[in-house]
């Protein structure tokens, strides 16, 4: 009896889960069975108001078979097929009707327990079976079963002695049962805790056996309680008033759940608000300022936002539960509509506030999109920009790839023409040799005709007059003078062809030694001069071929030095007639090539007269330099001009700038800083020049400066070596090429041999430094003739110092000046030997350097033209 008692308390503890509403349904039920008063006394409010369902605004519990005075409960859980429900129903009818529903039972305990085993029929087999086992049910029986499934009354129960040992784990169980569940489902806590936590606690006295039986009846009724939902489907108009709380309670929950939700949504977009307002909010303040001392005319602002105490308040009051016990237990429907009232108007204030911030929002996100669209714009902008700059890129790099390219076809089509012309030349060169031999051959036969000619025609005439010999008769005199005319005619006539193809023969040597980068070597005789001690009318040992003027022989002690060279000027040859033979090279300075001209010879030979001559008759380097003016103001169209100009001696192997105003300061030779790998002199003077007068004036001055002195051999005698350096640099303005050329002019002090000139002390000193310097020279030119490796340019100070003007790239010219006297025919001979080997010597040909049009040219190409 006790176990079935506990079943069925059990049972109702765990089923029971209806709610207030449920349980005042029952409770005015138990009123109509005799407990009528304290049931309505606990119904209260809430028993009235479902008295008068139709008075409900909740359509649940329309159609509801309510108990009324006029209808029993039994008629109204009878007409009601849901068993389930009110089995459900019965536990909490049990446990609301306290003792009065126990007194109930015990009148009338059998109705209301076949009532519940009619309904509970599965439910009750079991039931059944535990009572016959355990006895009939009385009335303590009933009373017992209220008690322990009324909870409250439990102890009553217990302190009556009625079932001690079996109420107690009967509750233990019930009440592991239900905080499991609890612990399971996630309910909050509800009516039914709140109660059994009033309830005294639970007995620690466990009986083993009625454990397992426990156990044993609670999983039947589980499986029974299952069986029974299953069998008998849920009756719409019987649920309805538990779906209709149900639907409350689903909807407190879906309301409390939306607001959750809205609560969140609307803290997010308040925070996003406030990033994407603050200089909005900052504008509508100063607007408001604004608008409070303003014009009437201005826009109204945006309606304000709730005040943040205000907000937050809300959110508060929206995120505080409403209701500590979701389930809604134990409260009246009225309080649920009122809550849910006021959640409904939470609601709507929050859905207001939120349309509004939508608003805000979409604003500000109309804001973005264009700001993005703007930044979308300005993106795209740059990236086209840089396309652009791109394509503006490539298209430079194809033009300068294209102007390289293009410019080194030109180069090799250049290099190919020239390369077929020095072919010609050469082709030219042999076939004209053999005939320059013949036309030579036949000109000196005639020559000697023509001269024996005078001699026979004496004879012949002579002949005729003494009769000695008979004249034919055809061989008139008359015929004979014409027969002589004829013949001088033909000398005349081979005599300029002749002249025609030694000119043609010089311009295709000129070209050949241009192209090889020969160096040109030049002699000139100076005319006898009192100094040689034999007079102006003095014998000169040095013959000058008048028939080649490229020849040169000397006599000494009977035996004649032929000399070939590029020319030879006689000593009545003008100071113009040599210089128009540099002319061409001074020119080509002008164009970008690096020119060195220097004299050569024994002391008191002419190389001072011949470099610098005298005021009535200039020198090569007034000439040059004239002529270096001339060629520019001639080009002045087309290009700017710059020149400056440096003059030094080299005096006892030491440098001295002749223009220095402060002595002479001493000097020396370094690789130019520039990178080129030319030699400078860092510390020379190098002074612009725009006129000839300026040229006279610093010619003048360094030669003033140059250390002369009166020797054995020339009353003037130039004890060191003098250079004039000119640089020409040249841009032209129409193309924007520019070209650096250099013009050395160099006056060698004059060897001498010392058991000649007797020179003593510091001439002695500067003659045995001019010696060796010279004699370095010599080396230098005997390594560059034989092409070798190693040429010994840093053995003087003169020869490292003309390095440049003697390597590739510079075109050289040398003039060996001789002295005609007998008394100086070995020098002069030594001297010619010295011009022979010069002569021999490849330098390569001359390179212009010219440097790139553009300035702003990337140095790759520069490099590349360069190289080109
Ligand atoms: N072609 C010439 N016509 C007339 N006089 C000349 C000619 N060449 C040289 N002389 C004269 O010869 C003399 C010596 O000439 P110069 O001083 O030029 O020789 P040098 O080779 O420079 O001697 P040094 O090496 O000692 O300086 C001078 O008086 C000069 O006037």
């Amino acid at each position: 009896m006790s176990e079935a008692t506990e079943d069925i308390g059990t049972d109702a503890a765990l089923e029971g889960q209806l709610n207030g509403l449920s349980s005042c349904r029952v409770n005015a039920e138990l009123r109509q069975h005799g407990g009528a008063e304290g049931a309505r006394e606990e119904m209260g409010d809430a028993a009235e108001e479902i008295e008068s369902p139709a008075s409900s605004a909740e359509p649940s519990f329309r159609g509801l078979a309510w108990p009324t005075p006029s209808r029993p409960l039994h008629e109204a859980l009878a007409g009601s097929p849901d068993g389930a429900a009110e089995n459900g129903g019965g536990g909490t009818l049990l446990r609301h009707a306290g003792r009065p529903a126990a007194e109930a039972c015990g009148a009338g305990g059998q109705c209301s327990a076949a009532d519940t085993v009619k309904l509970r029929e599965p439910l009750n087999e079991r039931l059944s079976d535990s009572m016959d086992a355990r006895g009939p049910c009385d009335g303590h029986g009933g009373r017992r079963r209220a008690s322990v499934v009324g909870g409250l009354d439990y102890a009553d129960g217990c302190a009556r002695g009625d079932a001690a040992g079996i109420a107690a784990p009967t509750l233990a169980d019930a009440w592991r049962v239900r905080q499991e569940r609890a612990a399971a489902g996630g309910h909050t806590e509800g009516w039914q805790e709140q109660h059994y936590r009033r309830a005294p606690g639970p007995r620690t006295q466990v009986s083993t056996d009625s454990e397992k039986q426990i156990e044993v009846l609670r999983v039947d009724n589980e499986r029974l309680r299952r069986r029974l939902a299953a069998r008998e489907p849920p009756s719409p108009t019987t649920a309805l008033p538990e779906t209709a709380h149900q639907g409350l309670h689903l909807e407190n929950l879906r309301l409390k759940s939306r607001v959750a939700q809205l609560e969140d949504d609307l803290k997010r977009r308040l925070e996003r608000l406030e990033e994407l307002e603050q200089p909005g909010v900052r504008a509508a303040q100063q607007q408001g300022q604004g608008k409070e001392t303003g014009s009437a005319g201005q826009p109204r602002s945006p309606p304000p936002l709730l005040s943040n105490g205000k907000m937050m308040s809300l959110m508060k009051g929206m995120g505080r539960p409403r209701d500590p016990d979701p389930t809604g237990g134990g409260k009246a429907p009225h309080a649920l509509k009122a809550e849910n009232a006021a959640l409904q108007d939470d609601l709507r204030q929050l859905r207001g506030e939120r349309e509004r911030l939508h608003k805000l929002l979409q604003g500000s996100q109309r804001t973005e999109r264009h700001l993005r669209l703007q930044l979308e714009a300005a993106e795209q902008e740059a990236a086209l920009t840089r396309r652009e700059f791109r394509e503006e890129l490539e298209r430079l790099e194809e033009l300068q790839e294209r102007a390289v390219a293009e410019t080194a076809l030109a180069s090799q089509a250049e290099l190919c023409r020239a390369h077929t012309y020095v072919l010609e030349v050469q082709d030219r060169l042999t076939s004209l040799g053999p005939a320059l031999l013949s036309l030579a051959s036949d000109y000196r036969s005639l020559k000697e005709e023509a001269k024996s000619f005078p001699q026979l025609l004496e004879t012949g005439v002579a002949n005729v007059e003494t009769q000695e010999i008979s004249v034919p008769p055809v061989c008139s005199p008359r015929q004979l003078a014409r027969a002589v005319e004829e013949m001088s005619k033909r000398c005349d006539e081979m005599e300029r062809r002749y002249q025609r193809e030694m000119v043609l023969r010089k311009k295709y040597h000129n070209q050949l030694v241009e192209l090889r980068g020969n160096i040109r070597v030049l002699c000139r005789v100076r005319p006898a001069i009192e100094e040689d001690g034999e007079g102006t009318l003095a014998h000169s040992v040095v013959q000058v071929d008048t028939e080649d003027d490229g020849a040169v022989h000397v006599a000494q002690r009977g035996r004649q030095h032929s000399f070939q060279l590029d020319r030879v000027f006689p000593p009545h040859a003008s100071q113009e007639e040599v210089f128009r033979e540099v002319q061409d090279l001074v020119t080509s300075c002008v164009d970008g090539y690096n020119i060195c001209i220097f004299a050569y010879g024994q002391t008191g030979s002419g190389k001072t007269y011949t470099m610098e001559g005298t005021a009535k008759a200039p020198g090569i380097n007034q000439r040059a330099l004239q002529h270096l003016f001339q060629e520019m103001e001639e080009r002045q169209d087309e290009w700017r001009y710059t020149l400056s100009l440096s003059m030094l001696e080299i005096y006892n192997e030491t440098l001295r700038d002749l223009l220095g105003s402060e002595g002479h300061g001493r000097l020396d030779i370094r690789l130019c800083p520039d990178g080129s790998g030319e030699l400078c002199v860092p510390g020379l003077r190098q002074e612009p020049v725009t006129s000839l007068g300026d040229v006279h004036r610093l010619v003048s001055l360094g030669h003033s400066n140059r250390a002369t002195h009166c020797t054995n051999m020339n009353e003037h005698s130039s004890r060191s070596h003098a250079l004039i350096l000119v640089t020409v640099s040249a841009t032209n303005s129409i193309t924007g090429t520019s070209t650096r050329g250099r013009l050395n002019l160099v006056d060698l002090a004059g060897s001498e041999r010392l058991a000649k000139s007797r020179a003593e002390g510091d001439r002695l000193r500067e003659a045995q430094n001019i010696n060796r310097s010279l004699a370095a020279l010599g080396d230098v030119i005997q390594a560059l003739r034989a092409k070798q490796a190693h040429v010994p340019f840093r053995n003087s100070k003169l020869t490292y110092l003309l390095q440049d003007s003697l390597a590739r790239e510079s075109k050289t010219l040398m003039v060996i000046q001789v002295a005609p006297a007998a008394r100086h025919a070995a020098e002069t001979i030594c001297s010619l030997h010295f011009a022979q080997r010069a002569r021999a010597v490849e330098l390569g040909p001359a390179t212009r350097r010219v440097e790139p049009p553009d300035a702003t040219m990337p140095a790759e190409v520069k490099g590349k033209l360069s190289r080109i």
